[in-house]
């Protein structure tokens, strides 16, 4: 029989640990889990990134439902453990589930602190904890313009930047004389405060909050000082306390959090605690990269791994705010015993500081330029002696003498983390540039997540690549989108986002490209990547569209153009083939020819034609020439074929009814066949729909092109309205996360068909990606048409430098 292992918690800490356990031992406990929040287990940190509009929350699942179902854990998502037995050892939730442990692990996070301000309970009085709160914060913008966040900590300054992003007016309240204090020192703090001032942040310092005001919403906040601040908004971030109030019932000793020896053992035998509600040594952390220590030390003793046990952390934070880089780690403040090397460019608006105490690096400040933020975090955390070279560990290699950080990466223990967000280590990282090939930060962080989050890791990632692969070996150019920047495309659109850049000319000039005209490789890509972001404020750039886009044509070897009016499913009429062929004959078109999408190509169209040919044919562009939807290609299906199963007519008539004139980062083509003989070649399209008996299945990321690739099967689904809804949401999901120019055969390989199944595996996830395409498709029009109507054919056709 196997011990039964239950876990009280499902965040990060606690199925950290059970996925260590997991890999030590698979089949050691019978594991159930109880969850407070209805959600599988996410990640916390990636909350601030929703809010701030860079991740979407199907981005921030941790361990998918399937996850658990695969590893066969008994999973009460919903259910708040009440009481714990400790004598029947039994543990009991609100919704009456109660179950029985040999071993029993507290992982019950933290409670943000609420203010007992009076008024506290009006309607948007809000902390920043969880989903819920996010979602809050979400809904109140649309209704509401001014927030008030108070704390001026990282969560708050997180909030603060989110909410800002969202078009409200915030306001930062502060209780200390500068920002961050538990993290900075005045000169860094007066920094950060001048840039999120310039941001568009105010703040409020020095002020204690007396009473919230409003009737039943809030609508400001009194000070002490009897001055007030507007606002329908108040968000909480006044820092955290360990949730203990179970653990204390129980009958664990708590202080400030459960406390726990070095094998995270409780008072009580049996029982562990790990994570923020746990208390080591005096110290309850509030950051992930000591909790992810804490699971690796649980795990292995409750494997039966001997070990040396927990002997407490060094942390180190990095505000994720875009445009601002701040970090800290360590023992940052100077004290009587310790001297620091400090360097200050208010040019350039740099602040280093580097704190020393008996030779070693104890703490350090980085404002402006955090690239050594690992490599000195690194020497705190060792501990190395660095006498005699001290301003070496500021001023770097270039003054001598400091340790490169390849060198650095050396002496790492393969255990040891690299991305404390993501909780991979550098064994992790060089077997995925090993084993996988990884050669640049933007493959390890597709194969690992490593530097996916905040993003504080990325140099040290890349000092692995090197150690790994040389310097030579390195693929730093990969990762800038071209030669115009060494930007990559995900740093590009987050930037889009978060500073709301509608223009490529203004992409270019916040972003500081070597060539201020971009190239023919960046501003195409700039072009698509602002209308995905901004389907209504983008006005779409011709000028920066390849040629075929720019004509609404194909051009061809002699000069002339292709001309593919939309033939929905491959289906036709009498009267539109005897439109065709009028058209043929009135403009001389010299051949006229079935393509392989199954529609008719009139070739040899001269381009002074081309705007009289669309207006006779009267028919929508095919759009045979961009990178769009192109076609659905159908079989005949049950209503003619003895095997068929499905109307796949109408099926593949409704899905390009629907997804016509959609930009996408690459050619889309779909196909619909009856019936698994596949017919319509479904198997070798970027998204290939087979009816089954019953129902349907999507394959994605086929290609029969020159690198020939077979669909990954994507889902099975029941009707046809599910073939609409999956094939919106994975055409979205491709156009949010796809390199401009990268077919969905390549993003299928790139994400991992996992990836993309788990984004898409809500439905309400599906939903939201629908939303946004349907949002998308609402706003285009057919190009030809448009070009007739407004009679823009001049400036459409002027001479343009070629893409
Ligand atoms: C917006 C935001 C941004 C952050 N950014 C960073 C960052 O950049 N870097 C960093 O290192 N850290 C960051 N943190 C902190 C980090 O998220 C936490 O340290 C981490 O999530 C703590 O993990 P945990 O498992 O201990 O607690 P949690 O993740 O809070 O998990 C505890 C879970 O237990 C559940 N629970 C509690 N009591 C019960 C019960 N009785 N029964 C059942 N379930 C229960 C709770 O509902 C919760 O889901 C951030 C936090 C927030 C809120
Ligand atoms: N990037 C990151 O690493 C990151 C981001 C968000 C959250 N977190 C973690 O989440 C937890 C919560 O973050 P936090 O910022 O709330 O905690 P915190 O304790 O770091 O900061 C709270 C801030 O609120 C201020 N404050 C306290 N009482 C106040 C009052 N009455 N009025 C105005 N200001 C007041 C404090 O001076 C302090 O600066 C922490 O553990 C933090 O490390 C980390
Ligand atoms: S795929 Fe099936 S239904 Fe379609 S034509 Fe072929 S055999 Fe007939
Ligand atoms: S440490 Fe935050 S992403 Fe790696």
């Amino acid at each position: 029989m196997k011990k039964k292992l239950v876990l009280i918690g499902n965040g990060m800490a606690g199925i950290w640990c059970i996925e260590q356990l997991l890999k030590l031992n698979p089949n050691q406990y019978d594991i159930t889990v109880f969850g407070e929040e209805p959600h599988p287990n996410y990640n916390r940190i990636l909350l601030s990134k929703v809010l701030a509009g860079d991740s979407d929350m199907n981005d921030i699942i941790l361990n998918s439902w399937e996850w658990y179902r695969e590893n066969n854990i008994t999973l009460h998502t919903g259910h708040c453990v009440r009481k714990v037995d400790t004598e029947q050892k039994t543990v009991t939730s609100d919704g009456d589930i109660t179950v029985s442990y040999d071993e029993l692990i507290f992982a019950t996070g933290s409670l943000p602190i609420m203010l007992p301000l009076p008024g506290a309970d009006k309607e948007g009085v809000i902390a920043f904890r969880d989903i819920k709160d996010c979602e809050a914060m979400l809904a109140a913008a649309k209704e509401y313009k001014k927030a008030i966040v108070i704390g001026g900590g990282l969560l708050g300054l997180e909030a603060a930047r989110g909410l800002l992003n969202l078009n409200m007016e915030v306001s930062v309240v502060h209780l200390a004389p500068y920002l961050m204090e538990r993290q900075l020192d005045a000169t860094a703090s007066r920094m950060l405060q001048q840039e999120l001032e310039n941001q568009g942040m105010k703040f409020l310092m020095e002020k204690n909050s007396a009473e919230i005001l409003g009737d039943k919403r809030v609508s400001g906040l009194r000070f002490t000082d009897d001055t007030e601040v507007e606002g329908s908004l108040i968000v909480m971030a006044v820092g955290i306390r360990p949730n203990v109030q179970l653990g204390r019932e129980s009958g664990l000793e708590v202080n400030r959090g459960i406390i726990v020896n070095d094998y995270l053992e409780t008072s009580i035998p049996n029982v562990y605690a790990v994570g923020e509600c746990a208390e080591h040594r005096g110290i309850a952390y509030g950051l992930v990269a000591p909790l992810y220590e804490q699971g690796n030390i649980l795990a292995k003793k409750l494997a039966g791994v001997e070990g040396e046990g927990y002997q407490g952390s060094v942390v180190s934070t990095k505000l994720k705010v875009s445009g601002v880089d701040v970090f800290s780690a360590g023992e940052f403040m100077d004290g009587p015993d310790t001297r620091s090397v400090r360097v200050q460019d208010d040019f350039e608006g740099v602040y280093k500081k580097v704190v020393i105490r008996d030779g070693k690096v104890i703490g350090s400040v980085l404002f402006g330029d955090t690239s050594d933020g690992s490599r000195i975090f690194s020497m705190i955390r060792k501990g190395e002696d660095v006498t005699g070279k001290e301003k070496e560990v500021l001023l770097g290699e270039s003054a001598g003498g400091a340790k490169s950080g390849a060198e650095l990466i050396a002496a790492m223990a393969d255990d040891e983390i690299v991305c404390g967000c993501n909780g991979v280590s550098k064994g992790a990282i060089v077997s995925a540039i090993k084993e996988k090939g990884c050669a640049s930060v933007s493959d390890v962080k597709a194969c690992t997540k490593a530097s996916g989050s905040c993003g504080g890791c990325k140099p040290l990632v890349e000092d692995v690549l090197t150690y790994v692969l040389g310097a030579d070996g390195v693929q730093a150019g990969a990762e800038g989108m071209c030669g115009c920047t060494k930007l990559g495309r995900e740093e590009v659109v987050e930037a889009i986002r978060t500073m709301k850049l509608t223009t490529t000319k203004e992409v270019m000039n916040v972003l500081e490209w070597e060539n201020e005209e971009g190239c023919s490789k960046c501003r195409p890509a700039l072009n698509y990547y602002l209308g995905m972001v901004w389907p209504e404020e983008h006005e779409d750039e011709r000028e920066s569209r390849f040629v075929n886009e720019r004509n609404h044509a194909n051009i061809q070897k002699d000069g002339t153009y292709s001309v593919v009016p939309r033939i929905y499913g491959g289906v036709t009429t009498p009267s539109d083939l005897k439109k065709i062929a009028d058209v043929a004959v009135k403009y001389n078109v010299p051949m006229v020819k079935f393509t392989g999408g199954q529609r008719l190509d009139l070739l040899g169209v001269t381009k002074e034609d081309l705007p009289k040919v669309w207006a006779d044919l009267d028919m929508p562009s095919g759009y045979a020439y961009g990178k769009a939807l192109r076609t659905v290609k159908t079989c005949v299906g049950s209503t003619f074929c003895r095997f068929g199963t499905q109307d796949s007519i109408q099926m593949g008539i409704d899905l390009e009814k629907k997804f016509e004139r959609l930009n996408t980062p690459a050619k889309v083509k779909l196909a619909v066949s009856g019936c698994p003989r596949n017919c319509a070649e479904s198997g070798i399209k970027d998204l290939g729909v087979v009816a089954i008996d019953g129902g349907w299945e999507l394959y994605a990321g086929g290609n029969g092109g020159t690198k020939l690739r077979a669909g990954d099967l994507l889902c099975k689904v029941k009707t046809s309205e599910d073939v609409l809804e999956w094939t919106g949401a994975y055409l979205q999901y491709y156009r949010e996360t796809g390199n401009y120019g990268e077919r969905t055969s390549e993003w299928v390989e790139r994400l991992g068909l996992a990836t993309i199944q788990q984004a898409l595996e809500k439905k309400e996830d599906r939903l939201a990606l629908v939303g946004r395409i349907d949002k998308t498709l609402g706003l285009m029009k057919d190009p030809w048409k448009e070009i007739i109507e407004t009679g823009k054919l001049s400036s459409t056709f002027e001479p343009l430098a070629t893409l």
